[in-house]
Order: C-alpha cells, then structure tokens, then sequence
C-alpha cells in the first residue's frame, strides 16, 4: 500500500487523542469576498475608452460628456479599488493563476469555492469563464489541474454514484464494472466528438500543472458535473436526459432547490455526470450548451439574459487496508465542489429599450441580481454595524438560495468583474463599480481545512471532529 510518512494507514492501530464539540470550537475566521476586475480591450467600433488603470489594484473611470452622470454634474473621475485589476493584454492563463488556480488548489484540498462573472452584456464575462478556441478560459483550466492532479489516484467510473440527496453512495469495483458495461453503449466516439465539439480547439493548449500538496494518494477521487441555468427564477437541470421535442419542443420542467442533511443547498432531481478527462467534461458542458439554446429558443430569449452555473463536485474516499480499493464508508468521504456562475449581463432596462416580454424578462433577470445585491448590502451591514442584525433574504432568488451557504461561511468566493472601457458603457459601467464595491466589504468565513485523516468514527463529518493519532 502507499503510505506516506506520518499518515494513519487505513485499519491500522489509532488512538483518539483530540474530539473538538462543535460548540467549543473557535470562532471561524474570515476574509473578505475576493472582487477582481478585468477590463476586455476597447473595439475599434467602440471610439474612446473612459478608463485607466492608475495601479494594479486601481482603476480611474472619467465620465463622458455624453453620460447621465456628467449630464447631471459628475464631471470628476472615480477611482475604484479591487484585489487586483487585469488589464486587457492579460493572458487567459494569467486570469486563470490569479483566480482560478486557488479556487483549484481549494477544491483539491476539500474546501468548497464559489465563483461569480458579473458585469455588463458583452463585457467579457463568458470569455472569462468559459473562453474561446485558442484562449481556453478558467473552466477548462480547473479541469485540467484537477484531472493533472488526480491523474493517479481516479477511480474506477461508477465506484461513486449520487444518492440523489446531494451525497454518494459507495460500490465495489465488481458493481462499478457491471455499470460500466450497462453504460458501455453511451460513449461518444471520438471523431464525433470533434466534430461536434465547438470546444474541442480548447483542448489543444491543455494547463499542464498540477497539485499536490492536499491530494492523498492514499485515496480515490472522482469528479462529477453539473450544469444548471437560471432564468426568470427558475432552474433548470441542463444536463437531463430527456429527448428535445424537435418538431414542437418544450420548455423545460423548473426544478426544486432542497437543503441537505449538512444544510448544503443543491438542485433537486438534478443531472451530475461523472467525468474523467477535461475532453469528457466538455462533452458535457458542449450538451448542456446545445439544450441551453433549444431551451432559449423555446422560451424565445437569449442565453445572455440567464445564469448559467457550472459545478465540478470532487469526491474522496480513503482506500482500505491492503490499498487495493476504497472503504465503502459514506462517512468518511469528502465532497468538495467549485461553482462557476456566469451570470446575465446587469444593463437596465432604461438602456435596453425593451417592451413586453423582454422588459419582464430584463426586470427579472435585474430582479435576480437585484436580489444578490440586497443579500450582500445586508450581509455587509449585519457585519459592520452594531445594531440589530437583518434576515439576508436569500429565498427572493433562485440564485442566491442556491448559494447561501457560501455567504453564510461555507466557501470561498471570489468575483470577477468584467468591463467595457468603452465610453458609451459609462453609465452602466459605474452601476457594476458600486455593487463591486459593496460585494468586497462583505465577509465570508474562510473555509476549513480538511484534516486528511483516516479512521473516524461512523456517521462523522470528515474534517470536524475525531481526530485520530498512531
Ligand atoms: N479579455 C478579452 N480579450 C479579448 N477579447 C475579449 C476579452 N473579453 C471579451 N472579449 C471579446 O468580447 C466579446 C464579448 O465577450 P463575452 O461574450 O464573453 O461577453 P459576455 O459578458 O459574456 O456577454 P453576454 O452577457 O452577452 O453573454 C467577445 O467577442 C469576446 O471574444
């Protein structure tokens, strides 16, 4: 068995030396939210940029004279201050070092991380997530370190299945191979993958690091997605495996979001896919794209007016005495998930010009952000002020009920704000500057540190109590 130093082999002898009651433990430290900004490069339709980055961390916006503001007597520039501010000619990869990479680093380590792309339509904020042929953007490149990572210690597919309650049930490798041939029919082959794939150039720049440090090789690991869109306060399952209707398709069935029995929020009935390579998971996300554009076209919209999140789940379990397979112990397992939300752009509705449907929808999808703006406005004076703590309504919104455990101290969360420098964007530019700066004077706990131990006792959360010495 490989055992590295200092590590409790699986069975072998233990002592109990630490049991830390939940009510004793110490006030949980926190940090604020991380708030990013990237500005895209100006188009040469676009005429004059209104912004320069005056530091690293600063970024001056100059209101046009054709702007609201100056129109209305804001003639002075604004400086705003972030984490850190990208510039235009930053790589995708450098993007990805600055954000993504920790988030990666946490996932591995067990930790939950959430991260969101806000700003304006057509500011840049899928390039960022998701990216484009020949600039893979931080989804492909998480995918890729976790897969660099874990690359040693997967497990067989189908060892790890959801029990549909947002947890995993445990088979052995002579169940996960009756799986795998029941489901041996549903592989795409690979000529057909790229040529289908719009992302499959993506794939040709692979991120080649990988990380060690917290990935125990005395475990398995495997890793599921999720695809779920959010739009006008529904959810939908982008992954489900019903037939589309191409003749008189439908729109799809909302789904429900339930609390678990570690009060996690997930989506219920909904789809999670294990994946074993990078190429895998883009299939998936390429066929949730596809029922993303059926679903838009059903419901007459556009993709940029919803929320998408996209969700890679990891799951641990320590191998047995001899090394050979995993304990098929639900209570020692340890599920840690990365949420990538690429959310509608923020324009109001005074600047869109729309009527009817698209003002609704324009109103919901402001109704939506609107509300994770409340949340973090009243998470920020819970925190800073002495006076009587406000409820943070999360419920208003399918989108920040999903993640309330994030903000209650569950996570990591990080934010990246996309802009235009474009001049004509001014107004509602300095819209997403405001709800920035109110999102990074809010503080989330940071998350725990797993304890990679083994042996603890049943029905024990992994990383909370018991801890276990030779
Ligand atoms: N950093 C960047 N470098 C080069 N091109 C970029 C960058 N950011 C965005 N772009 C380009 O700007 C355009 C708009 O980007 P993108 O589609 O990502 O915007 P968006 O904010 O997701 O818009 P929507 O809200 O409509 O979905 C695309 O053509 C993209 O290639």
């Amino acid at each position: 068995m490989k055992s590295s130093k200092g590590k409790v082999p699986v069975g072998g002898k233990a002592k109990r030396v630490t049991v830390v009651p939940h009510g004793a433990r110490k006030q949980k430290e926190k940090d604020p939210v991380e708030v990013f900004c990237r500005v895209r490069p100006l188009k040469e339709e676009e005429g004059e940029s209104c912004m320069s980055i005056v530091r690293d961390n600063r970024l001056q916006i100059e209101p046009p004279e054709s702007s609201l503001a100056f129109k209305s007597g804001q003639k002075n520039p604004t400086q705003h201050t972030f984490k850190r501010v990208i510039n235009g000619t930053s790589s995708q990869s450098t993007v990805y070092d600055m954000v993504g990479f920790p988030l990666t680093e946490q996932l591995l380590q067990g930790k939950h991380g959430l991260l969101f792309a806000y700003g304006i339509t057509n500011s840049g904020k899928t390039y960022t997530m998701t990216g484009e042929p020949d600039a893979p953007g931080i989804l492909p490149r998480c995918l890729d370190v976790i897969f660099n990572s874990i690359a040693e210690v997967q497990a067989p597919k189908f060892v790890f299945r959801p029990d549909g309650s947002n947890g995993f049930n445990i088979f052995s490798e002579s169940d996960a191979r009756v799986e795998q041939y029941r489901n041996r029919g549903k592989k795409v082959s690979p000529r057909m993958r790229a040529a289908e794939s719009e992302f499959s150039e993506m794939l040709r720049v692979p991120d080649q690091r990988k990380v060690t440090e917290g990935v125990d090789e005395d475990s398995q690991y495997a890793v599921f997605v999720s695809y779920v869109e959010i739009y006008n306060n529904y959810a939908f399952d982008l992954l489900e495996d019903t037939p589309v209707d191409s003749i008189v398709p439908k729109p799809p069935k909302s789904k429900n979001l339930r609390e678990d029995t570690n009060h996690n929020m997930y989506v219920s009935g909904g789809t999670e896919v294990e994946v074993k390579s990078t190429e895998e998971a883009f299939d998936v996300l390429q066929r949730g794209q596809k029922r993303r554009r059926v679903a838009m076209t059903t419901m007459n919209t556009e993709s940029s007016r919803s929320h998408s999140v996209f969700t890679i789940r990891l799951v641990q379990a320590p191998l047995n005495h001899s090394g050979e397979a995993v304990i098929e112990d639900k209570s020692l397992l340890t599920i840690s998930q990365l949420s990538l939300v690429d959310l509608a752009g923020s324009e109001r509705t005074t600047r869109t010009h729309c009527t009817g449907d698209r003002l609704r929808e324009a109103n919901n999808i402001n109704a939506n952000l609107m509300v994770l703006r409340t949340c973090m406005e009243t998470l920020r004076d819970n925190q800073v002020g002495g006076g009587a703590t406000r409820i943070v309504p999360y419920r208003d919104s399918k989108l920040t009920h999903l993640f309330k455990n994030y903000f209650d101290g569950q996570g990591r969360v990080a934010m990246i704000v996309c802009v235009s420098p474009s001049s004509t964007d001014y107004d509602e530019t300095i819209h997403v500057m405001r709800f920035a700066e109110v999102t990074q004077e809010v503080m989330v706990s940071r998350p725990q540190e797993v304890k990679k131990q083994v042996g603890l006792a049943p029905g024990r959360h992994r990383g909370e109590l018991s801890l276990l010495s030779p």
